[in-house]
């Protein structure tokens, strides 16, 4: 008799853990009200995801907007999500995002047309061009830093969104003329507000902004592939220009082997989408990583910063090359990275029924990987909290270090972030000591990306 009880409870609990634990919440909304609290806190929006995870260990699942969600935050599920060998996983199609970036974005495409996108767009991310990224975010630094002691309070962050947008558009575009780089910031920022916004295109909602102002975006990559094509019909080569739009458009226009098969090549409409994705993707990103060091660099000041500066260049420009000697700067960025988690975690969508984790996880149903808690989990990482460049004296573990995802999605402007995080780095450093005016760690409402809400203002002093 107690063979047969001990094997009715063992096959119940197996059925109570077929599906992950967690809650569904109330019907229809789950637990959305409990995630917009989350949200309003300044805690942030991890805050509704780390807490569960407590709660509920390494898998769990909770109901957002409507929708089923499963988080989970362990290396293997990483590993088996992102590389996605099985086929399974995909990004999930959301039409208010499409309206925005565009449904030729990286970030929007459907599998099979990603994998021709970024098949074109991976060649312009060469060594070369980190190469020359670093050369023109340098002069863009130390720029920036020239006025900073004059300035009272700075609030970093602001100037960091400034610095890393222009960056971008010399990059993508050539664009430097000021006021033009203004107001494409502007419009930009709308755009990015728009995406967490509630999907409703009426005259005075933030979505209809952020459509209005893509439609602007739009018209200035017109305008400026215009401008190019003349310029090449024109046979007009003073104007020689060094950007991504150049390269994609030569392969348009050149003839040469990749272009001649039509099925490959880029339509101006995947260009522009995806020239707009790429300034999302590296502004906000870039600036809000630096502000995060900016801030573990602070509260470690002392020792941490006189490591650095036995490290420093003393040439007035930088080159690539440099980079590669500062070999604790760049350990310093990556365990920024791995402290910020500025993308907390990653979304897809599972294409069949499928085991996770052991349990079972029904087709459609949207699973994140949570690579914050990767990040901060013990057994990963030791003495998770602590800010210790050192720890990567050593390779992380395998399918541990996630800042800039894995697989066939993984960021493709990580080299070149992670080379201007150290130029930053170097150049702040060696110019400034500094103090912070508000140390408040709430985390801004409705971002993107993890940022300090008060945009961590500092108050600079030139080192002697
Ligand atoms: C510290 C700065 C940055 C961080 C933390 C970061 C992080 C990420 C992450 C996590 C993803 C993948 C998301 C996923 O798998 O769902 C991603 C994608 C991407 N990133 Fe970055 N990124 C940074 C800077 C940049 C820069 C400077 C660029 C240059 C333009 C860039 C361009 C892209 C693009 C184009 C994608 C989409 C790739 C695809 O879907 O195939 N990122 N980034």
């Amino acid at each position: 008799l107690r063979k047969i009880f001990k094997t009715v409870i063992q096959d119940h609990e197996k059925s109570a853990a077929d599906i992950p634990p967690g809650s569904h919440g109330f019907p229809v909304i789950g637990e959305t009200l409990q995630f917009m609290l989350s949200v309003n806190s300044g805690k942030g929006f991890y805050e509704f995801v780390r807490s569960r995870r407590i709660r509920y260990g390494s898998c769990f699942r909770t109901s957002l907007f409507g929708e089923a969600h499963v988080f989970l935050s362990t290396t293997e599920s990483a590993r088996a999500v992102l590389n996605n060998e099985s086929g399974m996983f995909t990004k999930r199609y959301i039409k208010s995002i499409a309206a925005l970036v565009g449904d030729r974005s990286l970030l929007c495409a459907s599998q099979h047309h990603h994998k021709i996108l970024r098949s074109h767009f991976i060649n312009l991310f060469s060594k070369k061009s980190t190469a020359l990224m670093v050369r023109n975010f340098d002069e863009l630094v130390v720029d920036a830093l020239s006025g900073w002691e004059h300035r009272g309070t700075v609030v970093l962050l602001t100037d960091l969104l400034q610095i890393t947008f222009k960056a971008m558009c010399k990059m993508l575009i050539s664009l430097e003329n000021e006021e033009e780089l203004d107001s494409l910031q502007r419009d930009v920022g709308f755009v990015c507000e728009a995406m967490l916004a509630f999907p409703l295109n009426l005259p005075w909602t933030r979505f209809h902004k952020g459509i209005m102002a893509r439609g602007r975006v739009m018209e200035v990559l017109e305008k400026t592939i215009r401008e190019r094509r003349n310029e090449t019909s024109s046979h007009n080569n003073n104007n020689h220009h060094e950007d991504f739009l150049q390269q994609l458009l030569a392969v348009d226009s050149d003839g040469s082997a990749s272009s001649s098969d039509h099925s490959t090549k880029l339509t101006d409409a995947e260009i522009k989408d995806n020239i707009l994705t790429m300034i999302i993707a590296g502004q906000d990103t870039t600036a809000s990583a630096l502000t995060w060091m900016v801030k573990y660099l602070g509260e470690n000041q002392k020792e941490e910063q006189t490591r650095i500066a036995k490290q420093a260049s003393d040439k007035p420009f930088l080159e690539l090359d440099d980079l590669t000697e500062m070999t604790y700067a760049s350990k310093m960025v990556k365990e920024s990275l791995r402290m910020a988690s500025v993308v907390p975690w990653f979304p897809r969508v599972v294409l069949q029924d499928c085991e996770m984790e052991g349990y079972k996880i029904n087709k459609g149903c949207n699973i994140n990987i949570d690579a914050r808690s990767i990040h901060l989990d013990p057994n990963v990482y030791s003495e998770p909290h602590k800010f210790n460049p050192s720890r990567f004296d050593e390779e992380a573990k395998a399918n541990s270090f996630l800042p800039f995802g894995m697989g066939g999605r993984t960021c493709l402007g990580l080299n070149m972030a992670k080379a201007m995080m150290v130029v930053f780095l170097h150049r702040f450093i060696t110019t400034y000591r500094w103090e912070v005016v508000d140390g408040d760690p709430s985390i801004e409402k409705w971002t993107l990306f993890a940022r300090l809400k008060s945009g961590y203002p500092i108050r600079v002093s030139r080192r002697l």
